[in-house]
């Protein structure tokens, strides 16, 4: 029964709470600005000033990046204006909503190289998510297998085979880490029945990785008829992984299959989109696409979770925890997606090359979630399936209408024609004159698809959650080769360019659709890549101008002495050794006058004390340089005058302290 409907206060299922640090950040923001400002009007006199060529030049350098990274920090800004914190509490979502209402979802996960993404791994991450703590018979797993290849789909056969123990394992004995690899290499107990689940997963990891390591699958493997035909496929004359039909194959069906219990399995499907070298196939985006539409033809879930081949999930409860939110829970009315941030596993503690990206997915993703959301990181988001169909308030209809959102399917997903539709839709020149790419899915245009698509979306007016829970949802690897890191750095940076520099720039469309803050949030990713010219210019040029002996940075008057220069130069003439004689006969040998009015004698204690302060605080300190240079006494009878200022902090004391203690009624002095 339906606790929802029953009165009484139902119970919150996720709370929001700004920080407080937003108010410090402002403040701080408008100090740091006008610290800018002033810089700016250093570097123009600079400009003006300049004599010569070179100086000019190198002035402008330093100028030109100072306004890149004034530019930077400007955009930062709008992550630190209103941070927030959420929570959710999938504990009470049982009271709110029945097991049977949860909504259906979709679990796409993309994979395009064998030989780069062991096929064991994308295995192990769908294990992790079709073993989530949720109806099993509401998941179905959809793989997509860009790659083209028999390893992959040999990988998911056998783990369709290996899941029906592995998913009732996992619910029967509430394991939390419900990837294999992770849970075999965790400290587990020690139990028969682990002993015999690890020796399945052995074997299973043995037999995917020999045929990876062949290249084909050993007939010795192959255990069916059935399984024959499949992999014959692949081995048609012609195939290549750029140039083949599509091929789609219901490995487990939810209506058919049940796990060694006798519990339904999820659907588990494995894709791998028509591919042809004549035909654009848009790479990530473009497979994602065609799981769209498969999907759409087969399940149609209402909720989508795209995953990269390489993030498995951390903890079952997350497909929970999004229903906290999803479909229509959140203070959001128009909330299209929850992102969770992307976590690694096997960076060192201290993470020295800062591999974890935290700013780019911790720190400024709460930042925007306090404005309309965070944007899309590609994998861990839990997607609307309307929000790929327009905007919240203009619904674009699909070329098939079998591919709307609110379609209902009920037709077994491996029936003939179910399966000529998802044919149809995966085909390569399927999008040729259709919405697909532009105002219908995953967008295209940008090598990071999945910032572009966020972004798309959200000027359309979709919003988005940030959903972080301590224990990281999901995990994934980091890139630790070098080439790796520079490749993918440089994929991103050329990705957000093509964003920065379109008709669609975050600084230009992206105001007027998104507001300031939201588009400088986007702004700070699209041009990322221009950090590079502020960072080589001060690498460089510094080391250049001492070379050269050009001055480039503002001087510091007090370096050069002193505004008391009889003093100082006293002071520095006894370091060095010399001595003085005092002489002061009883007829006064000079007379002076004495600035007589208030002001006059304000202004000389102020030049005085600034003066001596300067000398005490100089590295020639009488307190420092002074006691090696004269010895002590010398050094005490200067040091007297240097800090001769600090009288005036004991003189406030005295003079408004006891009279306040006094009012306050405090006794203050010893009886
Ligand atoms: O033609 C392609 C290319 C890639 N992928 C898959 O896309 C995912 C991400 O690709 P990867 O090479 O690992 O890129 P990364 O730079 O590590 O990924 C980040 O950046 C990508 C581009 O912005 C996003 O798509 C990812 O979600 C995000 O994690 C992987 O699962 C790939 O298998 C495909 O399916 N088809
Ligand atoms: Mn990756």
């Amino acid at each position: 029964m339906n606790t929802a409907t029953m009165p009484g206060p139902t119970p919150p299922l996720h709370s929001l709470r700004p920080l407080r640090r937003r108010h410090f950040n402002r403040l701080f923001a408008a100090v740091y600005a006008s610290a800018i400002l002033s810089l700016f009007y250093h570097h123009i006199l600079k400009l003006l000033h300049s004599t010569t060529l070179v100086s000019f030049f190198m002035s402008f350098l330093l100028f030109i990046s100072d306004v890149v990274l004034a530019y930077m920090w400007s955009t930062t800004q709008a992550f630190r204006m209103n941070p927030v914190h959420r929570q959710a509490f999938p504990e009470n979502l049982q009271k709110v909503l029945d097991r049977k209402d949860f909504p259906a979802m979709d679990i796409f996960i993309c994979t395009a190289d064998p030989y780069k993404e062991p096929p064991i791994n994308v295995v192990n991450t769908a294990l992790s998510v079709m073993a989530y703590d949720y109806p099993t018979e509401k998941l179905s797993v959809y793989v997509s297998d860009d790659g083209g290849s028999e390893l992959t789909m040999f990988a998911f056969m056998e783990a369709a085979k290996f899941g029906k123990q592995w998913v009732p394992f996992c619910r029967e004995n509430n394991i939390t880490d419900r990837c294999p690899d992770a849970f075999f290499t965790s400290n587990y107990a020690l139990t028969p029945n682990t002993t015999e689940i690890k020796m399945m997963y052995e074997s299973m990891k043995m037999k995917v990785e020999g045929a990876v390591e062949k290249g084909k699958v050993n007939d010795e493997y192959i255990c069916s008829e059935e399984e024959r035909q499949v992999l014959s496929q692949y081995r048609t004359k012609d195939f290549t992984r750029q140039n083949h039909p599509s091929l789609i194959q219901v490995l487990l069906n939810s209506k058919e299959d049940v796990d060694n219990t006798g519990s339904p399995m999820p659907n588990l499907i494995y894709v791998s989109r028509e591919k042809s070298t004549s035909a654009a196939h848009h790479f990530k985006a473009g497979a994602l696409n065609a799981l769209l539409r498969v999907s759409a033809s087969m399940t149609n879930s209402p909720i989508i979770l795209t995953l990269d081949c390489d993030m498995y999930s951390n903890d079952p409860l997350t497909a929970k925890r999004v229903l906290c939110y999803l479909p229509n829970r959140s203070n959001r009315p128009n909330c299209g997606y929850v992102q969770f941030p992307q976590r690694y596993h096997g960076l060192n503690n201290a993470d020295i090359y800062a591999g974890e990206h935290k700013r780019l997915f911790l720190a400024n993703p709460i930042g925007m979630d306090g404005l309309n959301g965070p944007s899309y990181v590609g994998t861990g988001c839990f997607f609307r399936r309307r929000v790929f169909f327009g905007a919240p308030s203009s619904f674009v209809e699909p070329e098939i209408p079998d591919l709307a959102p609110d379609h209902i399917v009920d037709k077994p997903i491996n029936g003939r024609e179910v399966l000529s539709l998802a044919h149809h839709v995966a085909g390569c020149n399927y999008e040729n004159w259709t919405n697909w790419g532009s105002k219908i899915g995953f967008r295209y245009g940008s090598l990071v698809e999945d910032y572009y698509t966020g972004y798309r979306l959200q000027c359309e007016g979709w919003q988005s959650i940030f959903c972080d829970p301590s224990r990281p949802a999901f995990l994934g690897d980091v890139p630790i080769t070098l080439i790796d890191v520079l490749n993918q750095t440089k994929r991103w940076s050329v990705g957000l360019l093509e964003v920065g520099f379109s008709k669609y720039s975050p600084s230009t469309f992206g105001v007027r659709a998104m507001g300031v803050l939201m588009a400088q949030s986007y702004a700070h990713y699209a041009f990322w890549a221009i950090w590079c010219f502020p960072v080589t210019v001060y690498a460089v040029l510094p080391s250049l101008t001492l070379l050269r002996g050009i001055p480039i940075f503002p001087k510091m008057g007090f370096r050069y002495g002193s505004l008391v220069e009889d003093y100082y130069t006293g002071y520095r003439l006894q370091c060095e050794g010399w001595q003085s004689i005092f002489c002061d006969p009883s007829r006064p040998a000079f007379l002076g006058s004495v600035p007589i009015s208030f002001n006059d004698a304000l202004n000389q204690n102020k030049r005085w004390y600034v003066g001596l302060l300067e000398m005490g605080f100089c590295r020639y300190s009488p307190l420092t340089f002074g006691i090696r240079a004269m010895g002590i006494l010398m050094a005490q009878s200067y040091a007297y005058y240097a800090f001769s200022a600090i009288w005036s902090l004991p003189i406030t004391v005295y003079a408004f302290l006891p009279s306040l203690a006094l009012l306050q009624g405090i006794p203050f002095f010893l009886r």
